[in-house]
């Protein structure tokens, strides 16, 4: 093979590479009821890598090619219990059984799907929920474990008990107190488990997201909020104080602002009181971020949640 000549004042830095979006739908069958697994997996692994970049030799490269195929023969051959458990299967997989990879980071969204109740034979007929995409991040070095899961795109919104007021007022501000308003967002929330240790019993992942969504709803609905900061806060907070396997939350919260519409032109008077009418604004949104930590825990999840 040619020696390709190394520009003199380029050096490699972090890469990783893998096979992404790999589209998987597992039909478990238990006679006349099926069901269904329905994730969307990204593979990225990183080890000694340089020759690839540096020489061209592939010797370390175990093919992308190769990383999706691994994804769809162990859907058959073990199953998808929780997406954690999946990605947690694969990511040993590449690690122990590849030399030259280091580090695997499986990333999985997950879409669910409902029975169609109805009157006819069989229970395999299916139509997708609307709600959130669940998320899942599996890390692991050979020796420790990152989980993080999450979801996106479940959207709330509490008709009254949401205020807002007191703020700072400078020479560019219009924005009226609210003291009765709707407060409604798109949660995005990512949270990370305080399982680390292979050789530890994992939390049931299934359970703990279904308790965390819980918690989370529950801390929207039940908070009155002077500001979707404090809702956020208490959202994490509930999480954290009621769910031991998590030790960091962090939520990307857009405010979906609504706007009581002038309707006096019309001679009609418009407020909360008796039931307002809303313009349902899509943009531009206030956008609230925050980690919630546990008590000496260390921020590990990425401030910006598009980078997971
Ligand atoms: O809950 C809110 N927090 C803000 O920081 C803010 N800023 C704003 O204009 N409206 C709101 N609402």
């Amino acid at each position: 093979m040619a020696e390709i000549s190394r520009p003199t004042h380029a050096v490699l830095g972090q890469n990783q590479y893998g096979k992404a979006e790999n589209r998987v739908v597992k039909i478990t069958r238990d006679g006349a009821t099926h069901h269904i697994k329905d994730l969307n997996v990204s593979v990225s692994l990183s080890g000694d890598m340089d020759d690839v970049h540096l020489s061209g030799s592939n010797a370390n490269v175990l093919p992308t090619d190769t990383t999706k195929n691994t994804v769809y023969a162990f859907a058959k051959e073990h199953g998808i219990e929780s997406a954690e458990q999946f990605g947690i299967h694969l990511a040993r997989h590449f690690v122990t059984s590849q030399p030259a990879i280091h580090r695997a980071r499986i990333r999985i969204e997950e879409y669910s799907w409902e029975r169609i109740e109805h009157g006819g034979e069989g229970a395999h007929s299916f139509v997708r929920k609307g709600q959130e995409t669940r998320l899942a991040q599996i890390t692991h070095d050979g020796e420790n474990w990152e989980v993080v899961s999450g979801l996106k795109d479940l959207t709330v919104m509490n008709s009254t008990d949401s205020e807002f007021w007191g703020y700072v007022k400078d020479k560019y501000t219009t924005l009226p107190e609210a003291h009765d308003r709707i407060l409604a967002t798109e949660v995005s929330g990512r949270w990370r488990f305080n399982w680390t240790d292979g050789e530890q019993t994992a939390p049931d992942w299934d359970e703990s997201y279904a308790q965390v969504k819980k918690h989370m709803l529950a801390a929207f609905a039940e908070t009155y909020s002077l500001s979707l900061q404090q809702t956020l806060y208490a959202m994490g907070a509930r999480i954290i104080d009621n769910r031991g396997e998590i030790d960091e939350v962090r939520f990307s919260l857009p405010n979906k602002h609504h706007f009581l519409v002038d309707l006096a032109p019309f001679g009609l008077k418009n407020d909360t009181v008796d039931g307002g009418v809303y313009f349902a604004a899509d943009r531009p949104y206030g956008l609230i971020e925050a980690t919630i930590l546990r008590d000496g825990a260390e921020a590990r999840i990425p401030v910006d949640l598009t980078n997971l």
